[in-house]
């Protein structure tokens, strides 16, 4: 579903943010991408939905090569990918309903469809009595799920997420996490970038660890249940 074949991303001459990265995720992986400030994750997530370039090196997502597309070939791209942004990035003078409605707009759906999927993944998370709200008059952890209602409303094959329990109590990212993870039983092949060690640890997913650039070591539960039980 995701490959990167020796991807090199420099923003400024001298100062490389990706260095050689060669990464491979399959169709209905969950991988997280963690490291510290500055490791590269938000570059590499903005590779994978065509928000840059690489340097040099190739980027494949759904069988497309993102790295030779054109800017009108973008667009085409992100109808199958969901995007939760570091800083929610939602339109603050719309309000909750509109907020979400303007993904499947996008696409196309007629008005019906788009009121009746809307409130229906409003209600999945939890908040579909602030449907009429604009942005302000909710919490951190609301706007949060509102984000994700908009990623994830019109079964998007990859969900991309950049830090997206920053800020948020325990509470609101075991719920964060438990839409993660049902979007990943429904066929959604799910990336998240985080510091968050414990949302990590409590999820047993695979973990790929960026330090400057590099990858610095990756962990697939899976194989290690396998190499323990054999
Ligand atoms: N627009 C930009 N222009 C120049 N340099 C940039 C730009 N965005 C990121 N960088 C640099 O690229 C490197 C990787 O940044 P990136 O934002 O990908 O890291 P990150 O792992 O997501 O960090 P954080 O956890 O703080 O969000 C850093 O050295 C950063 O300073």
């Amino acid at each position: 579903m995701i490959q990167l074949h020796n991807v090199f991303l420099s923003y400024q001459k001298d100062a490389t943010a990706l260095n050689n990265i060669s990464l491979r995720i399959a169709k209905g992986e969950f991988v997280f991408l963690t490291g510290p400030s500055g490791a590269g994750k938000t570059t590499l997530l903005r590779l994978l939905y065509g928000a840059l370039t690489p340097t040099s090196g190739q980027v494949l997502v759904d069988g497309q090569n993102v790295s030779r597309m054109t800017p009108s070939q973008i667009p085409f791209l992100r109808r199958s990918i969901g995007v939760v942004f570091q800083d929610f990035k939602l339109l603050q003078n719309r309000t909750v309903f509109e907020n979400v409605a303007i993904t499947l707009e996008v696409l196309g759906w007629g008005r019906a469809d788009i009121g009746k999927k809307v409130m229906h993944i409003l209600k999945q998370m939890g908040i579909a009595s602030k449907v009429n709200l604009t942005p302000q008059r909710l919490s951190g952890g609301e706007q949060q799920r509102v984000a994700l209602a908009r990623a994830l409303v019109n079964d998007p094959k990859i969900l991309l997420a950049d830090e997206p329990t920053g800020n948020l109590d325990d509470s609101n990212k075991e719920q964060i996490l438990s839409i993660f993870k049902d979007a990943n039983a429904r066929g959604t092949t799910v990336v998240v970038a985080t510091h968050d060690r414990r949302l990590i640890e409590n999820s047993h997913k695979r973990l790929v660890s960026l330090i400057k650039g590099d990858i610095v070591e990756q962990v697939d539960p899976k194989e290690e249940d396998s190499c323990k039980s054999a």
